[in-house]
């Protein structure tokens, strides 16, 4: 099984990217931490723990990271994900209590537990957590297997002209992670606006017809209205489980290899996950982008984790 450490902030399609990796045979999810993105890290936090009650995870260690990012102040989306970060369906209270360790903590540790090069991080959201986590403990960037992160984008951008949101909203913490010399796979809306949760996706989740499901539903609904009113889209591309469905299998999408560093200074590019390719890339290139989705082969992998973890509660 893979062992993976989801980095997020539910968020609509980090709740999916979470019930994928729960509901997949092939994931050991180790741990589930939280940082500041799409909402408030409050708000994102007790959005995770809402869809671990939701969708039966237990004996998986959550913790929340960090409450803002490296240098810049906070800029969160409400514009899509709501004000609770999670708009549409109705909340549970959850009894799952958060892990007293600090997110960056528990990915230390966990990464420092388990053999060398056997442990993924899946970041879903800005990267502080992961960059603090590398500037802490050094050791992890050697030891951990490869990042398969959702963010930035080659050609294309959702937060200014030329950057995405998980990259804009902490450059410095981005640059940081896209420079340390582990494996970088960067999952950007090149490939996530591919991801499109289509009327056909949504009528073979309806047909679950378990709690989660329904779950789900409601997430898609909220989400395909604000994808609609702010970025003109028919259907919400749902971002976040395509990191989680490269890790389960890698077929599902295709990869290329190519140098990217962060724009830190650009008036207009600041965040740009900028891929340079102008010439084959060196044999030391560590970055690699997502190109093409196999959209039936994601969706299967979506739904059959959604059946897979059933009636819960
Ligand atoms: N417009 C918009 C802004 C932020 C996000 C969040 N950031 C990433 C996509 O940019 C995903 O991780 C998603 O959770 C999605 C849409
Ligand atoms: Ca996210």
């Amino acid at each position: 099984r893979k062992k993976i450490i989801l980095d997020c902030d539910p968020g609509h399609d980090d709740a999916v990217a979470l019930l994928l990796a729960h509901g997949n045979p092939d994931i050991d999810l180790l741990a589930v931490t939280t940082v500041v993105g799409n909402q408030t890290l409050e708000k994102v936090t007790r959005n995770a723990l809402s869809v671990a009650t939701i969708a039966g995870i237990t004996g998986v260690p959550f913790a929340a990271g960090c409450d803002r990012p490296l240098v810049r102040t906070i800029e969160t989306a409400p514009s899509i994900h709501g004000d609770s970060g999670m708009d549409g369906p109705e909340q549970p209270e959850s009894a799952i209590e958060l892990d007293p360790r600090h997110a960056v903590d528990l990915i230390i540790e966990t990464v420092m537990a388990h053999e060398p090069g056997t442990v993924t991080l899946v970041p879903t959201a800005g990267l502080t957590n992961i960059a603090m986590a590398a500037r802490k403990e050094p050791r992890i960037v050697e030891r951990v297997k490869e990042v398969v992160l959702m963010g930035g984008g080659y050609h294309v951008g959702n937060w200014s002209a030329v950057a995405e949101f998980n990259i804009i909203i902490d450059p410095e913490a981005a640059h940081i992670v896209f420079n340390e010399k582990w494996p970088v796979v960067m999952v950007g809306l090149d490939l996530t606006h591919q991801a499109l949760a289509t009327d056909e996706v949504v009528d073979r989740i309806a047909a679950i017809g378990t709690k989660p499901a329904k779950f789900v539903l409601e997430l898609m609904e909220f989400f395909k209205k604000t994808y609609k009113d702010a970025q003109g889209f028919d259907f919400p591309p749902v971002h976040d489980p395509c990191a989680v469905a490269y890790v389960i299998d890698p077929t599902v999408m295709t990869t290329r290899k190519v140098p990217v560093d962060i724009e830190l200074q650009g008036k207009l590019t600041l965040g740009m996950t900028v891929a340079d390719f102008r010439a084959p890339a060196p044999e030391d290139c560590h970055t690699s982008v997502a190109v093409d989705l196999d959209h039936k082969k994601f969706w299967d992998l979506v739904t059959d984790a959604i059946v897979r973890i059933g009636e819960p509660t």
